[in-house]
């Protein structure tokens, strides 16, 4: 053998003649542009191995095509030409291409009231598969926001009118007393539970917008709490007037969710999960909801 001669293996024939679904890389890490800004991602880039009798695909080709999403921004056009250019560079082995890159979008969320604003990360994970010449994308998003229990709360008005009903009792009301009453402690006997709570989007993308921003516009719009960045007691209040009008089960926020992202054009598909971390209880309560767009 020449010195500078490589053995290559992966060209070598398979001694056991086995196509294989998928074959790649995970966790490679990746800088990428959303909504103009450049984030650190990792990508799980693959291809089928439809060729059984190859030994192996050509790992290096398609961390190579992953440079393509260095510089421009981040598209469902420039996902294909990355999955296109995976079959290229695999031409006879390979007919199906997959990238799935996950990231942390930072967005800048204005306080309810205060001039001020802060930053909040959302997972994202984008999924683009080239399977059969069909094109895919699937998007994952979580969203994080308060969820404040409409029975709990219930319960406890009913216990604040009971107060109320001992502590007036016999009494002729005066505006001034019961005013003064409804800004006391014994004006607020009990309270209502509230937690922090997840929704977890998977939809199935149809056109060539990668709508990330507004899915979680929209699902944060619907659910009317979203967990907040900047605040001052203005604020506060304002998230505790929010809280006290948006009073949800998780089959509520499953629900405004749902038709929230029905509503979204770019949307083939969705399901999406929401997850109260219960303070009542010490397990969660949990609702799903799937959708897909009837296209006759
Ligand atoms: N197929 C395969 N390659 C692996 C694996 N683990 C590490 N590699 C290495 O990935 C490297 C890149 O492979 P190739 O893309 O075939 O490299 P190459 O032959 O120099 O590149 P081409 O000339 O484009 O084929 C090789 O050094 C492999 O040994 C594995 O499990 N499977």
């Amino acid at each position: 053998m020449n010195a500078l001669t490589l053995p290559d293996i992966a060209a070598q024939a398979s001694r056991q003649a086995l196509p294989l679904d998928w074959v790649g890389m995970r966790g490679i890490a990746l800088p990428i542009l959303i909504d103009g800004q450049h984030l650190t991602a990792t990508a799980d880039a693959g291809v089928s191995l439809d060729d059984g009798t190859a030994r192996g695909i050509h790992m290096s080709r398609l961390y190579l095509a992953l440079e393509m999403l260095d510089q421009q921004p981040l598209t469902s056009a420039l996902l294909r030409n990355v999955l296109q250019r995976f079959l290229d560079t695999h031409e006879g082995l390979s007919k199906n291409a997959y990238l799935r890159i996950h990231t942390q979008l930072l967005l800048k969320r204005p306080a309810l009231v205060s001039p001020l604003a802060g930053w909040k990360t959302y997972p994202v994970s984008i999924e683009a598969r080239l399977e059969n010449q069909m094109f895919h994308v699937e998007l994952k998003i979580d969203v994080t926001y308060s969820s404040t229990c409409p029975c709990s709360a219930a319960l406890a008005r009913q216990l604040i009118q009971q107060q109320f009903v001992d502590d007036f009792a016999n009494t002729p009301l005066q505006h001034e007393a019961v005013l003064a009453w409804l800004g006391s402690a014994d004006g607020i006997v009990a309270t209502p539970h509230s937690q922090r709570s997840s929704a977890q989007l998977h939809v199935q993308l149809q056109g060539t917008d990668l709508p990330i921003v507004g899915l979680i516009n929209a699902a944060e719009a619907a659910l009317g709490t979203a967990v907040q960045t900047a605040v001052k007691r203005a604020d506060e209040q304002a998230f505790a007037l929010a809280n006290g009008q948006n009073l949800m089960f998780c089959e509520d926020a499953a629900r405004r969710l749902n038709l929230a992202l029905k509503r979204s054009d770019a949307i083939k598909a969705f399901h999406l999960q929401v997850i109260h971390a219960e303070s009542l209880h010490a397990h969660d309560a949990v609702a799903e909801s799937r959708w897909t767009r009837d296209f006759a």
